[in-house]
């Protein structure tokens, strides 16, 4: 188990801090704990987020399939279940004031082409949250959709919420994105509807652009990986491509904020509404991730190819992944949509709604600082691997001595040095 990555953000705590301390100047009695739980709980939004919030004092249910890599911080629990499990959901909503809904597939890589599985967790899954918060009564659910809910291969320059609409369904390249845009639109659509037993269920969505943070697990060390198999010595797109990330620590802010909107004492600001997330910045991928190049210790590509030959090879691979997965397990280096949705067209978006509305204010983070947590964890990694290759021929080389020597005494002969 690694320690907490990104629970203990001084930033995430402080947004969570400074709220708590607003809840207790507006009601002078103590606030009763609140109980939060986080599908997708076990990733790497979700874990950060959960511990976040433990560390303001909330109680926390962590609910995923797999079980976090990072040590649990005191005041969250894990539950091992499936977001389409009605009866695990019956029992892990049951008193809970918020949900936060992260859970998700198909997000990169070989993931992306697994269509069921992505239906059914997206959509299916989402379906099933919100009819479970229904039926347990919770209040308030805040949903991590995406921006390419909007983004479908078409350049947006600085986009709104109100001036860019849904990408149509059926014109969208990949099915995360067909997937995501489904639940973005259902959770929103579930906003208003009346609780059994009195009150409503209050809902928002954050639309965030690529992660990134100490100890990512999904771009980064993929990335890396092909950067270390000398795959991205070509660079493509036009070098004034445009697009938007943010930080862990930024997007736990904007969910902690978002759950806080959706209370009375926030005037329900958030109620049925989406939000753009990211750092406020907008960069281009290859001069954005100039420093993985540089402290692994790589040239940056620099053999210009057409964008419309990456995409066929792109194709290609996806087809090739596709056809051998019965024998083994090919993934592609980028999907069509990769290309196109991180390279190859501008899509950057404001955050003006999210300042104005929820109070989001980002801080400023530099994704070299992740890179550096990154290489020292591998090299470090690398080191302790090294060490144990030494220790295991040394205890080779011992064991060899020690039979060399019993066979020596069998035989009746003593070592000339013994
Ligand atoms: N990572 C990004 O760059 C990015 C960009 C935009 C939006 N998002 C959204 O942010 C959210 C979190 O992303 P992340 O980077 O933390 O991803 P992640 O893969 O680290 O976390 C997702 C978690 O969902 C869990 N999950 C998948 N299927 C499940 C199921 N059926 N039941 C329960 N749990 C299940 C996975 O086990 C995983 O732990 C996702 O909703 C994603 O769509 C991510």
């Amino acid at each position: 188990m690694k320690p907490n990555p990104a629970g203990s953000s001084p930033e995430a705590c402080k947004a969570v801090g400074q709220t708590s301390q607003h809840k207790t100047q507006a009601t002078p009695v103590q606030a009763p704990r609140q109980k939060f739980l986080v599908t997708g709980g076990g990733g790497y939004l979700g874990f950060s987020l959960g511990s976040s919030l433990a560390k303001s004092g909330s109680s926390v249910i962590l609910l995923d399939l797999r079980r976090p890599q990072w040590e649990l911080s005191p005041g969250t629990e894990f539950i091992q279940a499936d977001v389409r499990d009605e009866e695990a959901l019956l029992r892990a909503f049951e008193g809970v004031d918020c949900v936060f809904h992260v859970a998700s597939h198909g997000m990169s890589g070989a993931e992306k082409l697994q269509k069921e599985q992505i239906e059914s967790v997206n959509v299916r899954g989402t379906k099933l949250v919100i009819d479970v918060c229904v039926r347990r009564q919770v209040p308030r659910l805040v949903y991590t959709s995406t921006v390419n809910v909007a983004f479908g291969g078409k350049p947006i320059e600085q986009g709104d919420e109100d001036s860019v609409p849904y990408f149509p369904l059926e014109k969208h390249m990949d099915h995360y994105s067909r997937t995501k845009a489904i639940a973005d639109q259902l959770i929103l659509m579930a906003n208003g509807t009346p609780l059994p037993g009195g009150g409503t269920l209050r809902t928002c969505v954050l639309r965030p652009p690529g992660i990134y943070g100490p100890e990512e697990q999904r771009h980064l060390p993929r990335v890396a990986s092909h950067i270390k198999k000398r795959l991205f010595m070509f660079r493509f797109g036009d070098r004034r491509t445009q697009m938007n990330w943010v930080h862990v620590r930024n997007l736990v802010q904007a969910h902690v904020l978002a759950a806080e909107a959706l209370t009375a004492a926030k005037g329900y600001v958030a109620s049925g509404q989406a939000y753009y997330i990211n750092d406020g910045e907008s960069v281009n991928l290859f001069e954005w991730m100039a420093p993985l190049f540089e402290k692994l210790g790589y040239s940056q590509p620099w053999i210009q190819v057409p964008t419309s030959w990456v995409y066929l090879t792109a194709a290609v691979m996806e087809q090739l992944h596709l056809a051998l997965r019965p024998i083994c397990s090919v993934p592609p280096l980028l999907t069509r949509s990769e290309v196109s949705g991180l390279v190859a067209v501008t899509h950057t978006f404001q955050i003006a709604k999210a300042r104005a509305q929820l109070g989001y204010a980002p801080d400023k983070f530099s994704f070299a600082d992740a890179v550096e947590r990154y290489v020292q964890s591998t090299s470090a990694r690398a080191r302790g691997s090294t060490a144990r290759t030494l220790l295991r021929l040394l205890l080779r080389l011992l064991l060899l001595l020690g039979l060399l020597a019993l066979g020596l005494h069998l035989l009746g002969l003593r070592p000339a040095v013994v």
